[in-house]
């Protein structure tokens, strides 16, 4: 027994040092570069197919060969991929998931490279380097470890990289060659992937698709060393290879033993599951999402007709012609799955193939328990849709990188502990529904599923789901304070897509006439994702392109000819705009025709002075504490509008229709709002004393002291906040705003402002005190949930989703918010002056000043009754922030609570009733 532990803990140490290997090279690459390579276990089969080649088809003495594959070949690979994939688009700023999709191209282009070159099938006869002993494979683990550590620690070029870590940029500008650290780390990198490859590769099977996922589930030991530290790493790396080896000694009675034994051989796996939805900090929050999609926008019809006469073809075909076509409807369906999740959701999703696994297999399972496939079908989808839980819970904190790896973890979890296993489907078929089992019939089905298909999804983008998901994938903070829930918006977007996957996958099944596990490998799931982004992951008819690609290119008797295309596309992503996008556009016709589209301006020049207050005014008659100042309700009235100002009391909650916009609106400049004649705001005022209220732009001190003061909405109650480094940012900070004024909070950098504000917005949590709301707690509300509680908030750094109209973002706020009230969108654009041709232009094209407008319109097409507005004339010239000081004015007069972060002394002299200072994260008193 003793010599049985000790011989497995020798093959554990064997397996443990080649993973060890990797997490050196994984972490070393990410350090200098900034870029997980998924591509590393590519690398490695590349490699160690030329080793082969060299020794055993070629006949070189193996060091040679090895000293040509390790020195040559591998950190040659590596400097190409630095040079000609990952350094032009960090030149050109790409974003760190522009890159992970690179190195998903990179990974399918070697793959698919290397099934054109040598073929699909297994190769037993891979050239030995150390022979059966693990302890020289370790000590040359070890070796690596030290010479690495040494390096970074004691040479100038340890210090370099350690800089350019830190701070790229900074580093750059302090003289150092940040480009030669990058291609030293790729081809130390691609050296490391190298030495792994020869090490595996007569252990595992080498071929072309093996290795390099076994190689992605070792990525758990990088991760588990938060992709920093080689000595967790290497301990991870031996403790799992180790244990895995041990673990085949046991074999359970029962239930058990299968899984105990797929968990056995699966150990890296189950690692890789724990580590990246346990460790945090792998990637970073939000500036690593997918960009939002650049010109995708509608399709001509024309083009429609061409696809849909191009997908009626394949009826006339025959043979195997018939046959090969008729897995491209459902493929295509399955691909539609990624248009919801990433295209329009903005999340990475690299499991899918598990999801369309699924549904093959439970729609197998449920035919063979004599359900007819067609009900089993629709069965599966249905036990499938909650399965999406899987990969959108994890999606819900993370994003970029971290959430990739997740989404990988779980497809690669399923395809090894289910696909994988006999238990699950041993001896199963699968058989088409009952008077399609013709291939033209069957294609015809499909055909019929594809259609509804792309029905429910084109209504899904278009309606306010679609806007919603827009606006996550654009600016997740900002679509969360316009009031999108988040967290359920994912949950619902990897649900749709998970059954959508299935759908495809059951069809996709049935077409094959069988469950073939190999068809939903995770390989393929990072084939998909990589295809359908390339092709423009938020366009309709890249699903159809992409599943025409993919089947077409691989119809052919050599494999691999789609995935080296896709993958060559796929590492030029960021540089070339995805496929789809070089179609002719349709023309930039209204995407929504507003219920009330207005009238055209009734007297040019002249600005519609009533239109702010009525959309604004609150759902239910102001009692008490809401009701605007009478001096702002004179000011209101006395505007020259032209207009008949209803008495108080008579306001109408839904504002009228059909009232005239501005010449400023049409020409999309600045708004000339409603109280501006009548608002002194733009007149010189000296400032207020700081926390003491008085009276705004002069107004008569009587006019407010004859009304009895307000109560506060919004309260902070001594709100304490220390980030996690242990800078206490506020400390015991209370604050009342009041309906009907400006509140200003000024003070020096880093005086707490934001972090107050945030903890206002419900972005943040204070680690002390309360913020109540109408004397309800409201401090464990999040931010979607105070936004509908009638807060609005804006962002220092615009939150505006780029690739919806101004008008779109504008009505997502009206969709989302406190009241919802279409029509209260069409007043937010007049009021902002853009109710013009602007409307129809993609937020993505336009100025800042304009971008602020559009911010704030959407914050108050919710119609709040508190706005918070952080730094609101950053960015803007002084016609924007007078303009904008007018709009606050006229907004504080007709009763809304405004708390605004401001820099500009005059904006606030001119524009705030009360005006806090803060110091040090307090406010003076
Ligand atoms: N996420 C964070 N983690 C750690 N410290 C932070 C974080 N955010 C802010 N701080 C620190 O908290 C303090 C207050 O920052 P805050 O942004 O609230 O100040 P501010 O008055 O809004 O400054 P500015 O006008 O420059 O925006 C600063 O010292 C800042 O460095």
């Amino acid at each position: 027994m003793a010599s049985l532990t000790y011989d497995l803990a020798l093959a554990g140490l064997a397996v443990g040092s080649a993973a060890a290997l990797t997490g050196i090279g994984l972490i070393v690459t990410y350090r200098a570069t900034g870029v997980l390579n998924l591509a590393h276990g590519a690398i490695a089969m590349v490699c160690a197919y030329v080793l082969r080649q060299l020794v055993v088809e070629w006949g070189w003495p193996l060091p040679l060969g090895v000293l040509v594959t390790l020195f040559v070949v591998a950190p040659g690979i590596g400097f190409v991929l630095d040079r000609a994939v990952f350094r032009p688009p960090a030149l050109a700023g790409s974003n760190p998931a522009q890159t992970l999709v690179a190195s998903i191209g990179v990974f399918v282009l070697l793959v698919g490279g290397a099934a054109l070159v040598w073929g699909g099938g297994t190769r037993p006869d891979a050239p030995v380097l150390f022979g059966d002993d693990p302890w020289t494979q370790l000590a040359a683990v070890v070796l690596l470890a030290c010479l690495v550590g040494a390096v970074t620690r004691w040479t100038r070029f340890g210090r370099e990289l350690r800089a350019v870590v830190d701070n790229r940029s900074l580093a750059m500008l302090g003289g150092i060659d940040a480009d030669r650290v990058s291609a030293v780390g790729w081809s130390f990198g691609a050296f490391t992937a190298g030495l792994t490859g020869v090490l595996l590769a007569p252990y595992v099977r080498l071929d072309p698709y093996g290795m390099p996922l076994l190689v992605v589930e070792v990525i758990a030991v990088a991760v588990a060393a938060r992709m920093r530290s080689l000595p967790v790493a290497i301990v991870t790396a031996l403790a799992i290879g180790v244990v895995q080896a041990q673990l085949a000694r046991f074999h359970p009675e029962g239930w058990a033993g299968p899984l105990v034994q797929a968990v056995g051989a699966n150990l890296f796996v189950v690692a890789l599951l724990v580590a990246v939805l346990v460790v945090p900090g792998v990637g970073g929050r939000g500036q690593d999402a997918l960009p939002p999609p650049t010109g995708e926008g509608r399709v001509p019809g024309g083009v429609w007709v061409t696809a849909g006469v191009l997908f009626l073809l394949p009826l006339g075909f025959a043979g195997s012609d018939l046959q090969t076509s008729v897995q491209v409807p459902a493929l295509a369906i399955v691909l539609l799955s990624l248009v919801v999740v990433t295209g329009r959701g903005g999340q990475i999703a690299l499991g899918q193939a598990a999801y369309a696994g699924l549904g093959a297999l439970f729609t197998a399972l449920l035919a063979a328990g004599g359900v007819p496939e067609l009900a089993a079908l629709a069965l599966a989808v249905l036990l499938v849709a909650p399965l999406g839980l899987l990969t959108g819970w994890p999606a819900i904190r993370r994003h970029g990188l971290a959430l990739a790896l997740a989404t990988l973890a779980v497809g690669v979890a399923v395809s090894r502990f289910v696909f994988a296993q006999p238990y699950a489907t041993a001896g199963l078929e699968l058989g088409r529904p009952a008077g399609f089992g013709d291939d033209r019939r069957y294609y015809a089905l499909e055909l019929v599923v594809l259609a509804g298909c792309l029905v429910l999804v084109a209504a899904l983008r278009r309606g306010r789901t679609g806007r919603a998901l827009a606006a996550l994938r654009d600016h997740e903070a900002g679509a969360e304070s316009a009031g999108v829930r988040v967290a359920g918006l994912k949950l619902l977007a990897f649900v749709l897509g998970a059954a959508l996957a299935a759908l495809g996958g059951g069809l996709l099944g049935m077409g094959l006439r069988a469950f073939d596990p190999q068809a939903y490998d995770p390989l393929r799931g990072l084939l998909w994702f990589a295809a359908v982004v390339v092709l423009g992951a938020d366009s309709l008819l890249s699903p159809l392109a992409a599943a025409v690609l993919l089947v077409g290119l691989d119809a052919g008797t050599r494999g691999g000819v789609a995935a080296a295309v896709i993958g060559v596309l796929a590492t030029l992503v960021g540089r070339v705009p995805p496929l789809t996008t070089w179609l002719p556009r349709a023309d930039e016709a209204p995407r929504h025709p507003s219920p009330g589209r207005l009238r055209p301006s009734r007297r040019p020049g002249t600005a519609d002075l009533s239109a702010p207050r009525r959309p604004l005014a609150p759902a239910r008659e102001p009692s008490g504490a809401d009701r605007p100042a009478p001096a702002a309700r004179r000011r209101a009235a006395s505007a020259p509008t032209g207009e008949p100002q209803g008495a108080p009391g008579q306001r109408p909650s839904v504002p009228p229709k059909g009232r005239p916009g501005t010449t400023a609106e049409a020409a999309g400049g600045p708004p000339t709002p409603p109280s501006v004649a009548a608002h002194p705001a733009g007149k010189a005022v000296p400032p207020g004393k700081a926390g003491t209220p008085r009276p705004a732009g002069g107004r008569p001190a009587r006019s407010e002291a004859a009304a009895s003061p307000p109560l506060a909405r919004l309260r902070a109650h001594g709100l304490t906040l220390t980030y996690p480094g242990g800078l206490t940012a506020l400390d015991s900070v209370s604050l009342a705003l009041v309906p009907g004024r400006v509140t200003a909070l000024v003070g020096a950098n880093g005086a707490g402002k934001s972090t107050l504000f945030d903890c206002l917005a419900g972005a943040l949590r204070p680690t002390r005190g309360r913020v109540t709301l109408d004397g309800v707690d409201i401090t464990d509300r999040p931010a979607h949930v105070r936004t509908r509680l009638g807060i609005a908030r804006t962002f220092q750094r615009l939150a505006v989703f780029p690739s919806l109209t101004v008008e779109e973002n504008v009505r997502l706020g009206a969709e989302q918010g406190h009241v919802r009230d279409p029509a209260s969108a069409e007043y937010s654009l007049r009021l902002l002056g853009l109710s013009g041709a602007v409307r129809h232009r993609p937020a993505a094209d336009l100025t800042t000043g304009t971008l602020r407008r559009v911010e704030l319109a959407r914050a108050l097409a919710g119609r709040p009754h508190t706005l918070l507005l952080d730094e609101p004339s950053a960015g803007l010239d002084t016609a924007e922030t007078d303009a904008l000081a007018r709009v606050l004015a006229a907004l504080a007069a007709d009763g809304l609570t405004v708390l605004v972060v401001e820099h500009d002394p005059d904006l606030v002299a001119g524009l705030a009733h009360t005006v806090h200072t803060m110091e040090g994260g307090r406010i003076v008193p």
